[in-house]
């Protein structure tokens, strides 16, 4: 009934992942009445960053409820700790309980490897696709899922990583070396490897924009997931205003409740990513000249899409 972190890891398959994300994204954003979704609560404890976060949701159509029920303690290790339930929605029946960590983990960069294929691939000639650079920024618990799934489901001709704690980088660099041998670190963000990169992961707690206009190439696709509260950035305002720039999100609602980035700039949305998808007209439309930014905050039909096959995998 209990599957922990390494249960997770084994038996959540990542192509089936990206099919069940893009499922439950697509519906979501068309407002799908057998999907319901509530805002999550975020209850902050003594008015500080340590907080209780409850994500839950119903989806009659495949017939399952879940509810994520995580802690966000950003001075710990692992900074989010909690458990991820998963129902029957036709008889109300516990279904499984999976550690959190690696749920959250594994889905968040599925969604951002989703928002990659619907924003970078589909504008890249084959020369580009053959050649592309990813970086990751925050080599912690989000940047190392980032680069597990964007290496599993992609091959990069160069990754670049970069931490606040050049340690963290290498150390990630180290335990991928027998797997990767095309990982260069980034002492600085002034670094013009940065300006080369194709895709780049943002995946810190930061409170102050990181990266800028100045520091990326056109055409560039960002997926930014650090930020999740009004206090948190990642990205300045000069990106996130640009006019070359094209924002998207996983949900315009917690988006503009929660995505520091858009809240503090007041940029405007293009759409959500669950809008991209089965969208013909939106493909042929993006530009290879635009940014692409993908804003997410975690929303809990991806975590459900995650509940759904991992179960189905252990029932097998
Ligand atoms: N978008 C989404 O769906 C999700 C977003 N998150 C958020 O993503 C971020 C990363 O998650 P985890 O790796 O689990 O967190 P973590 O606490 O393990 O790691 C945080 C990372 O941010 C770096 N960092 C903190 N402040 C920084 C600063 N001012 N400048 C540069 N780097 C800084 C740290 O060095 C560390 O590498 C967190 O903010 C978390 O809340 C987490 C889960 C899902
Ligand atoms: O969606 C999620 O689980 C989270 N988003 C930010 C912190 C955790």
């Amino acid at each position: 009934m209990y599957y922990d972190e390494f249960a997770v890891k084994e038996n959540l398959s990542l192509p089936s992942l990206l099919e069940v994300l893009s499922d439950v994204l697509y519906r979501y954003s068309k407002h799908d009445p057998s999907l319901q979704q509530p805002l999550r609560s975020i209850l902050s404890i003594n008015g500080q960053q340590n907080a209780l976060l409850n994500l839950p949701c119903i989806d009659i159509h495949l017939g399952y409820m879940c509810v994520k029920t995580i802690t966000s303690f950003p001075e710990s290790s692992p900074a989010i700790d909690g458990a991820v339930s998963l129902f029957n929605s036709n008889n109300g029946r516990l279904l499984l309980i999976a550690d959190a960590k690696e749920i959250t983990a594994r889905r968040t960069a599925t969604a951002s490897f989703l928002a990659t294929q619907l924003l970078a691939f589909k504008k890249w000639k084959n020369e580009q696709k053959e050649n592309a650079i990813l970086t990751i920024l925050g080599c912690s618990v989000q940047g190392r899922a980032h680069l597990d799934v964007f290496t599993q489901l992609f091959k990069w001709n160069k990754i670049y990583l970069w931490s606040r704690n050049m340690t963290h980088a290498i150390n990630l660099q180290s335990d991928y070396s027998s797997k990767l041998s095309n990982i260069e670190i980034l002492k600085d963000l002034n670094d013009n490897r940065l300006q080369q990169s194709d895709v780049i992961c943002t995946c810190t707690a930061s409170e102050e924009a990181l990266i800028g206009l100045k520091q990326v190439k056109k055409g560039v696709h960002i997926n930014a997931v650090g930020s999740f509260r009004e206090t948190m950035r990642e990205l300045a305002d000069d990106l996130m205003l640009s006019s070359d720039t094209q924002i998207i999100v996983d949900s315009k609602e917690s988006a503009m409740k929660e995505a520091g980035e858009i809240i503090q700039s007041k940029a405007k949305i293009m759409a959500e990513l669950g809008e991209l998808i089965h969208n013909d007209k939106f493909s042929n439309d993006i530009c290879n000249e635009k940014i692409t930014i993908f804003k997410s905050v975690g929303i809990a039909v991806e975590d459900l899409a995650a509940a759904i096959v991992l179960y189905e995998s252990l029932k097998k």
